[in-house]
């Protein structure tokens, strides 16, 4: 009813503007005539235009003046005028309000404020009238069951985005998930989808309790539906992959320098616990000389099937996790050379049709040598954990590992200082020592060390064919896993998330923007410039070195048309003649940059 008395008092603007304006042109003319004719009677002598002139002036001033009202009130019909006193009790509406609209004429300007739902009108910078806007609610029309979408749509995004996702510090609106908005506001009804990074987020939960309940609190919401889902699996890296990796959001390498020191225990527990937190997993040993999985996992089919006519390989499968293992190629134990060991792997790992997966644990062969550059070199890895002993010499060991992936610019996100103690008569005792771990984190920057305690029913279990963190969920050792899991899955969303912004296109400054990573340090990158330094054979000759492609060739004006993350160590660019451009970060960060002073140039 509020708002309906008030649109009762409401005038149009034109109308009022209108009004003054024949108010104002009639009595100054009418006082013209007046004093004219006065002078005429009683003093004609002292008639002259110098009496007169500024009479007609004002008139024409103030009908100019009109004009320029009319003009900006014209340009914004989304006002609301509350005139100063003694009328601020009167709000004369006089159309639909927007805030944040700004119109104009040559003399006047009418800004609407967002926060404060003020605007003011400004004549030369000093306010001459305040106009207030009303609050976006007025444009519900009342005993109406129409409804202004938008409106409540705002509303509940609204109360959405005060919910932040840890992970990438930004609220989950900023971010993307929320789908399939639907809103009812004569029933109080909504309902939406979070669509989450990975099925595995840790708080999703937290998520859908949060988003109920501050979609709740909206004072028309009298029933709120969340539903929950993930995005499909995809590779975050380019489409130029094997056909059997496409369908793999992350692959995650278990890594250790030396055997036996847990590795496959790590890896399979860890495939096990994503699988628990609701992740499609599977699981690759890579070990051709000794794969543990088969001893590890009791899966039905313990052979793996071949489709015949698409010459794939179908992984078996266990508790639903998929697993594929050259102990279940039903060879025996090879004895093969390396370049032959690369080529199984490669084929055993590329041709497997894994289906939809979110994570791919690979239970790396022990080492740093040709083999396990190979294999890293095939796969998009987005992530590694490395596996160490607390001994002193393990650390050498790591810190080749480490070395390893850094060179192929792949993140490891966690070590897992395996047996590093054991409980007996109510004592801890540290066979192997202390501190290798430690002294890996923080020598090599990674963030997170799991201590994981000799426990015999690990290694019990590790026989048996039955994971232990599926024997005993709630136990000590699973509870390890789980901060293990939920690591590794916030990590590799952040990785994700990191490597698809590394590099964009900033339209507005026509420069490419590249993100140093680990830093909040950034550059930006002339396009042509970007597009003139390409190595590839196009470009420069591979034999001579000779530049094919001259500085003249590429237009000063070039825009690239995509940029897409290419494995963690380069990007691809499409420019508009179809050449796609391979650009390593190593090669980006060599490049001319465009310096601070530059860019409003460009800008402009
Ligand atoms: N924390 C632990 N407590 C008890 N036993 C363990 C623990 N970690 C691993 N083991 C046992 O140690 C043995 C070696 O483990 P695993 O096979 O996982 O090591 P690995 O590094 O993968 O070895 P390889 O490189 O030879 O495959 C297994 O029998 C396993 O059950």
């Amino acid at each position: 009813m509020k708002q309906h008395g008030m649109n009762a008092d409401f005038i149009h603007l034109h109308v009022i503007i209108l009004l003054l304006f024949i108010f104002v042109v009639l009595s100054l003319t009418s006082s013209t005539m007046i004093f004219l004719e006065w002078q005429l009677k009683h003093e004609p002598h002292k008639l002259s235009l110098r009496l007169t002139l500024p009479l007609y002036l004002s008139i024409y001033l103030s009908i100019f003046l009109m004009m320029q009202v009319l003009q900006a009130s014209s340009s914004s019909p989304h006002l609301f005028i509350k005139t100063p006193s003694p009328l601020t009790t009167t709000t004369w509406g006089l159309a639909p309000s927007m805030s944040g609209v700004k119109s104009s004429s040559p003399l006047f300007s009418i800004h609407f404020s967002q926060k404060s739902q003020t605007s003011i009108w400004k004549s030369h910078k000093s306010a001459i009238f305040s106009f207030v806007a009303p609050p976006r609610a007025a444009s519900v029309e009342v005993g109406s069951s129409s409804v202004s979408t938008g409106t409540a749509e705002d509303d509940v995004l609204k109360a959405l985005s005060q919910i932040i996702d840890p992970d990438f510090g930004t609220d989950i609106v900023t971010c993307g998930f929320v789908k399939d908005l639907q809103i009812d506001k004569a029933l109080g009804e909504v309902s939406f989808r979070l669509e989450l990074t990975t099925p595995a987020c840790p708080i999703k939960d937290v998520f859908e309790q949060q988003a109920n309940e501050v979609v709740a609190m909206l004072p028309w919401v009298k029933n709120v539906k969340v539903a929950m889902s993930a995005q499909p699996a995809k590779p975050l890296f380019s489409e130029q992959l094997p056909a059997g990796l496409q369908t793999i959001s992350n692959i995650i390498a278990v890594s250790s320098c030396k055997g036996g020191v847990g590795k496959s225990t790590i890896a399979v527990n860890l495939a096990y616990t994503l699988a628990d937190m609701g992740a499609r997993v599977g699981i690759f040993d890579a070990d051709v000389y000794g794969p543990s999985l088969p001893t590890m996992v009791s899966p039905e089919n313990r052979l793996l099937e071949m489709n015949a006519e698409k010459r794939t390989i179908i992984p078996t499968e266990y508790m639903g996790v998929k697993l594929v293992s050259f102990g279940f190629a039903g060879q025996g134990r090879a004895i093969m050379r390396g370049p032959m060991v690369s080529g199984v792997i490669n084929q055993l790992l590329t041709t497997t049709e894994w289906g939809e997966l979110d994570y791919l644990v690979i239970d790396m062969p022990p080492g740093t040598g040709d083999i396990q550059l190979t294999l890293c070199q095939i796969v998009p890895l987005t992530a590694a954990v490395i596996v160490t002993t607390p001994q002193k010499l393990s650390f050498i060991d790591v810190a080749k590992g480490v070395r390893m992936f850094s060179k192929l610019k792949v993140p490891c996100v966690a070590v897992v200082e395996n047996m590093c103690h054991f409980d007996a008569d109510g004592k801890r005792y540290y066979p192997f020592g202390r501190g290798s771990g430690s002294q890996v984190v923080q020598q090599f920057g990674i963030p997170h060390l799991f201590d994981l305690p000799i426990r015999p029913t690990l290694s019990a279990s590790g026989d048996s064919g039955m994971p232990e963190v599926v024997a005993d969920p709630q136990g000590e050792v699973s509870k390890i896993f789980q901060n293990l899991g939920v690591c590794v899955v916030q990590q590799c969303a952040k990785i994700r998330q990191q490597v698809s912004t590394a590099v964009t296109y900033d339209k507005s400054m026509k420069a490419i923007r590249v993100k140093v990573p680990n830093s909040d340090e950034e550059f930006f990158l002339h396009p042509a410039t970007v597009r003139r330094n390409d190595r590839s054979a196009q470009s420069v000759d591979e034999w001579t070195g000779e530049q094919k492609l001259q500085y003249t060739d590429v237009p000063e004006d070039i825009e690239p048309e995509e940029i897409r993350p290419m494995g963690n160590y380069a990007v691809s660019i499409t420019w508009p003649d179809g050449f796609s451009q391979i650009a390593p970060y190593d090669q980006l960060q060599t490049m001319e940059r465009l310096v601070d002073y530059l860019l409003p140039t460009i800008q402009e």
